[in-house]
């Protein structure tokens, strides 16, 4: 039996334009309505979490910055397992590596962050990884952002953690995600499920792959586990 659905949000709630979809709207709000806790989990901010689950209508349980920060519901205390000032390092040596090479680096809501360091897209992730090889700091290519995470934690850490705070185990969790950064949150899940337009590692990873790319992959998801959620 499930107890709980944890998504991802960008390139799974959301087109490749990070437009949502209305139809994964309806079916969390539909899930929510029927009393199942939806958890969305993401490489974003709290900040823009927070108000996304007012939105929508969650109890806002969020992971953020890709595991680094998560909290159970809205009037939780924020928990930051990431170490920010070691990602703050290995971004300062990547800075200075493309800075030579006459690239500049745009930080993404940085005044927003607790754990990790994101920037766009506009170097090449593997020789981003290459540059911080020794360093205890892991290079996240979500497709979306790069993201500096310290080495350890993972969507799939905080997916753990909260789900001793929810009183529930990781098998009674349902994870759907579409890119590297949820890989390890979609194996501890009891099922893991990915997007039609997902990665192939997450597509090897996944228990099931929807024929659906983005919000209709999710919405074919739910569909097809939610008699699981009810079960006796
Ligand atoms: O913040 C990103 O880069 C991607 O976010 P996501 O984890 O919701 O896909
Ligand atoms: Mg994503």
């Amino acid at each position: 039996m499930l107890k709980a659905i944890v998504t991802d949000l960008d390139g799974t709630l959301t087109d490749e334009r990070r437009r949502i979809s209305t139809a994964a709207i309806e079916a969390i709000r539909d899930l929510v309505d029927a009393g199942v806790p939806v958890v969305i989990a993401s490489g974003n901010t709290v900040c823009s979490l927070d108000i996304l689950c007012k939105m929508i209508g969650t109890d806002g349980t969020v992971i953020c910055e890709n595991g680094g920060v998560y909290r159970f519901r809205f009037d939780g205390q924020i928990q930051i397992t990431g170490r920010q000032p070691i990602c703050w390092d290995a971004y300062h040596r990547i800075e200075e590596h493309f800075a030579a090479k006459g690239e500049r680096l745009t930080l993404y809501s940085p005044e927003n962050r607790f754990a990790d360091v994101a920037f766009a897209r506009s170097v090449d992730p593997a020789e981003t990884a290459e540059v911080i090889a020794d360093m205890p700091v892991r290079v996240i290519d979500t497709g979306f952002a790069i993201h500096l995470q310290y080495e350890g934690v993972s969507k799939g850490t905080a997916l753990s953690d909260l789900a001793a705070l929810m009183g529930i185990s990781t098998d009674e969790m349902l994870a759907v995600g579409d890119s590297g950064n949820d890989t390890e949150m979609i194996r501890r899940a009891g099922i893991g499920a990915a997007v039609g337009n997902a990665t192939e590692e997450m597509r090897d990873a996944a228990d099931y792959v929807s024929k659906n790319k983005y919000g209709n992959g999710f919405v074919e998801i739910i569909q097809k586990y939610r008699p699981y959620f009810f079960e006796r």
